[in-house]
């Protein structure tokens, strides 16, 4: 696929920042697989490294690719994240979530040094919004959550896959919700972290430390939030 050429190119591109003694967290979806394949590349080459991951796909990568896997009460530090988006705006805010795994994906991203978001040329915006913003709830009287969000204008649609709820490795429902423009990211976030029964959404404002967009030539540019000595606790 021809979108994928940017894919790689970024996900490749993220694991050259890694050095030996990091510990890494690995990211979900199409554009961090390729940053785990190449991670797997180099443990294999006997890069020490230990590894997080954001979710049970991604762990399930990282274990064929003989990533060693910590488990997170053994996690000292997290030194980079990378990770995907499905948008990111210059200001290097992003939407995430799009598979489902913006919970663990925040948790890493709030703990590690430095994220790096790995993403192909279609991702990058001008105002985030147009893709449906996900909204991961409890699953407990979730109609009553979603009757919550619609009343504040989300526009939210209850996420199936294969014609069942959507569940995430959490055991909660998402919910898609569809702003088409996103005017004030704070005030949204703060606005959805205040309904009960929401449990984290995919506005990630503060995390990425660096944008890598891969191009369909094979290419990367980067935009980089200047380094502020960002400690993982
Ligand atoms: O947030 C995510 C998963 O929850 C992904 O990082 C996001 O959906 C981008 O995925 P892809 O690289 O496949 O486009």
């Amino acid at each position: 696929m021809q979108t994928d050429i940017g894919k790689k190119a970024a996900g490749e591109k993220a694991a050259e920042y890694i050095k030996p003694g990091m510990t890494v967290g690995l990211g979900t979806g199409s554009t961090a697989y390729y940053a785990i394949l190449r991670i797997g590349e180099l443990v294999r080459a006997g890069m020490e490294i230990k590894a997080v991951a954001t979710s049970e796909q991604s762990e399930q990568l990282a274990r064929e690719q003989q990533i060693p896997i910590i488990p997170f009460d053994k996690v000292e530090k997290i030194d980079i994240d990378i990770d995907g988006a499905d948008e990111a705006d210059a200001q290097l805010q992003l939407i995430k979530g799009g598979g489902g795994a913006l919970l663990r994906e925040k948790i890493i991203a709030v703990a590690a040094k430095e994220m790096l978001v790995v993403m192909d040329e279609s991702k990058l915006v001008k105002q985030l919004g147009k893709f449906p913003l996900p909204v991961e709830i409890a699953t407990f009287a979730w109609e009553l959550t979603f009757k919550q969000l619609a009343a504040s204008g989300a526009n939210p649609v209850l996420r199936l896959k294969d014609n069942n709820r959507f569940v995430t490795d959490n055991g909660n429902y998402i919910l898609d919700c569809r702003y088409q423009k996103i005017h004030n990211a704070a005030a949204l976030e703060a606005q959805l972290n205040s309904v009960p029964g929401v449990v984290e959404n995919g506005l990630f404002l503060h995390y990425a430390s660096k944008l890598i967009i891969g191009y369909q030539d094979g290419t990367v540019r980067e935009i980089t939030r200047p380094y502020q000595g960002k400690k993982s606790f």
